[in-house]
């Protein structure tokens, strides 16, 4: 590896490699303080451990039927590799929140490597407490004031960015107008965002800036709409659902955009193209097709480059 003494650094949420990994990404997960936020670091134990027992099994077939891992492990390692081809002055890393390459073992590396200064870039174009402040936390914690750190806690508005999504999404819809345009967002316990979680806002935003954009470009939709999927537990999340959003469409076509996502993972390849796929077909929709996350498209890289710039 190059000798840089600036590192960029990609975070994410990871994912499993097998079973024994998802118990990790769902036990860490329930113990993280920013997705269950209960005071009592005791009490966050239990009520993770009877989650991770009660949903390990059910949530292991849905991994089976993608190959038995997540996407998303496989496709950053793309990334990171294609970055550090094309990024110049820093060298990339990545660093997942819930399963390896861990914020410990890669700020060794890079303490190794020489890094001085450091770029955080989570993978996460809208701010959540819940994925990038977890994420900056995580890193802080580990990184013992060892270098100078900088954070980019949103990348929705960046225009090289949302020409990427809007790609993807004209590319899979040469007839525009007879479809219904979804941008599914990752949902989010209402109580979060009562707190003051700016994911909402920020997704509200992001969806005019794309939808503006579309329509500056003279492509117009039969209806554009933001859902939320991948409700957990009992508890009120935002709405509406994509399946409440879904039953509008009876007898009509629908596109989805993973909005809230960067690199494919279990919740597009699983839930969207299977599971959501098979909901839209008991509802009598016609055709059903998903977008493909940015990835490590070189549409993407441009993007970075210019998130990162200055
Ligand atoms: C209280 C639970 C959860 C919150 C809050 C939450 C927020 C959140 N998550 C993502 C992105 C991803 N989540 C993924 C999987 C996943 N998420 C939860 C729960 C919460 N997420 C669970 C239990 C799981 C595991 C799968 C399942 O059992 O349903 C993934 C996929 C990882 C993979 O395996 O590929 C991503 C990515 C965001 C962006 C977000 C808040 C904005
Ligand atoms: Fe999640
Ligand atoms: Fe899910």
């Amino acid at each position: 590896m190059q000798e840089n003494k600036k590192a960029l650094v990609l975070l994410n949420m990871g994912g499993a490699r097998n079973k024994a990994e998802l118990k990790m990404f769902l036990t860490n997960m329930f113990n993280d303080k920013n997705i269950i936020t209960v005071k009592s670091s005791l009490l966050r134990k239990v009520i993770a451990t009877f989650i991770v027992s009660s949903r390990l099994d059910s949530a292991w077939q849905n991994y089976e039927k993608i190959g038995n891992e997540s996407p998303i492990n496989k496709l950053t390692e793309k990334l990171i590799q294609k970055a550090n081809k094309k990024i110049e002055d820093f060298t990339t890393y990545q660093i997942m929140r819930y399963t390896p390459p861990f914020a410990k073992d890669v700020i060794n590396q890079m303490k190794k490597d020489g890094i001085k200064e450091v770029l955080l870039l989570p993978l996460y174009p809208q701010y959540s407490t819940t994925t990038t402040k977890s994420s900056f936390e995580d890193f802080m914690y580990f990184a013992k004031g060892n270098f100078k750190v900088q954070i980019i806690e949103t990348f929705y508005r960046n225009e090289i960015f949302n020409e990427c999504i809007l790609d993807e999404i004209i590319s899979k819809t040469p007839n525009p107008s007879e479809y219904n345009l979804i941008f599914s967002a990752h949902g989010l316990p209402q109580k979060i965002v009562d707190a003051g979680d700016p994911y909402e806002i920020q997704m509200n935003e992001h969806v005019k800036i794309l939808s503006d954009k579309l329509r500056e470009k003279g492509i117009n939709f039969k209806s554009i709409n933001l859902a939320y999927q991948s409700k957990v537990g009992p508890l009120k999340w935002l709405d509406p659902s994509l399946e409440e959003m879904l039953k509008n469409f009876k007898d009509q076509n629908v596109i989805i955009y993973p909005i809230a996502f960067i690199v494919d993972n279990s919740e597009t390849d699983f839930e969207l193209d299977i599971e959501y796929r098979e909901i839209a077909h008991e509802l009598g929709i016609k055709d059903y097709k998903v977008c493909k996350c940015v990835n490590d498209s070189d549409g993407f890289i441009e993007a970075i480059k210019d998130i990162i710039k200055n």
